[in-house]
């Protein structure tokens, strides 16, 4: 079976890009006429969501859950076995591995490796690392066409990721004395016979570098929600931020000052008409379009912010009209411009391409290296790069999730 492998970077259109291929629009380059397809991707996922919540009917469904309420890897694992299911005579894979913890991405690639005798594989990577060994025939998609390249075609990462200058300096910091930052005591959640999380310790300080990881559905998204104060289940839970017991003293409000939050998801709220530059200055004013003039010295921190991630050419371009991975750049900097204690990342890497996702990386370690904020940065790849000094891991038990801490 000849399968292809297709790269993408942050600049494909790959709605565009997947509508075509359905259509066998690439006769000459990979013929797909008469074949039935099925699609694994994010997109599907949004649909069968959208069916969900529409008509109440659980294709996907995991013993009555709703699709809603699975974690992302779940989700992920519940459309795969589906599309098994339905034997197509081809998949199109986009980023078939993102979101997936390390033990799941090795079963997916070895359930991929076996259909690969039957099926015919389409893969989308923006990882070049991410490719199938069985695929030897690869295209490049450029201004809606589809060029046969060879591998080696795809190798740009260093030249464009270093990033220029030091991280610019607050123009107000925000004042922060006491030195923890979070404190989970014994938490422990369930949802009713469900065990999510048992008996965890946590402590960040100022200024520490953290990863959170663990599997998919161990519960990293269940912890961030209780921080960013979101979820009601934190109530009752010896949770401590910044000095003060959840649900005691500090409003929501309060607490979201002191913490600087990106997660991929974000991105979908500006669906106004900013530019790159209103939106970080934006940032230093707490809005999401700009309804007061910047001062000089707004104007000139945002610059450097701007010219330490390459985008300072790009500042008069819509926000909505940058590629993936610039969008994922200027929203961690936007997080980040007012230097508050605590900066939390919620996979900000999933669906980059190498080299956007090589320059996110080296914008948070030198965040990390030149700044006083906390950084707490989820992700279940080994981000190649990455210098977290401690290391949260969640591991599943039949208790719920406990927590390992690895210091290096
Ligand atoms: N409202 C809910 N009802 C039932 N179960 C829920 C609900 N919300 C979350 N869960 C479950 O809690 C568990 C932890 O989910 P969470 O999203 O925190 O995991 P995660 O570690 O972030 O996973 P992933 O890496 O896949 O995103 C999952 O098994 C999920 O199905």
């Amino acid at each position: 079976m000849k399968h292809w492998g297709i790269f993408t970077d942050n600049k494909t259109n790959k709605k565009e890009l997947v509508r075509k291929l359905e259509g066998n629009a690439y006769p000459n380059v990979l013929n797909l006429s008469g074949k039935n397809g099925r699609l694994f991707s994010q997109l599907a996922l949004k649909m069968f969501m959208e069916e969900e919540e529409k008509h109440g009917t659980k294709y996907l469904s995991n013993e009555g859950q709703a699709l809603k309420t699975m974690s992302s890897g779940e989700q992920k694992k519940a459309l795969l076995f589906y599309i098994l299911d339905q034997q197509p005579d081809y998949i199109i894979l986009d980023n078939p591995f993102d979101n997936l913890d390390i033990s799941f991405q090795k079963v997916l690639k070895q359930l991929l490796l076996t259909q690969a005798d039957k099926t015919l594989l389409i893969q989308l990577a923006s990882r070049k690392s991410d490719m199938l060994p069985i695929i030897h025939n690869f295209a490049e998609a450029r201004d809606s066409e589809l060029y046969p390249v060879n591998k080696e075609a795809f190798n740009t990462v260093e030249k464009f990721s270093q990033l220029q200058g030091k991280i610019p300096p607050p123009i107000e910091p925000i004042e922060f004395e006491q030195d923890q930052l979070i404190l989970f005591k014994n938490v422990t959640i369930s949802y009713g016979e469900k065990h999510i999380l048992n008996d965890i310790h946590w402590e960040v300080t100022q200024g520490e570098f953290w990863q959170l990881i663990g599997n998919n559905g161990t519960g990293k998204t269940t912890i961030l929600s209780m921080i960013t104060g979101d979820n009601p289940k934190a109530y009752g839970q010896e949770i401590y931020l910044f000095g003060n017991k959840k649900g005691s003293r500090e409003s929501v409000w309060d607490i979201k000052q002191k913490i600087g939050y990106f997660s991929p998801a974000m991105t979908d709220k500006f669906r106004g008409r900013h530019s790159v530059e209103n939106m970080l200055i934006s940032g230093l004013l707490d809005s999401i379009g700009l309804y007061v003039k910047p001062t000089e010295s707004q104007k000139r921190i945002i610059k450097d912010w701007l010219i330490l991630i390459h985008l300072w050419i790009k500042r008069d371009v819509q926000f909505n009209e940058l590629s993936l991975g610039d969008q994922r750049l200027v929203m961690t900097v936007r997080a980040m411009v007012k230097h508050p204690p605590l900066l939390i990342l919620d996979e900000p890497t999933s669906g980059m391409d190498d080299t956007s996702a090589k320059m996110l990386v080296n914008l948070v370690n030198k965040i990390a290296e030149e700044t006083h904020t906390a950084i707490v940065f989820v992700s279940h790849r080994k981000e190649p790069g990455l210098n977290p000094r401690k290391i949260l891991e969640l591991k599943p038990s039949k208790k719920g999730s406990i927590g390992n801490i690895h210091v290096s």
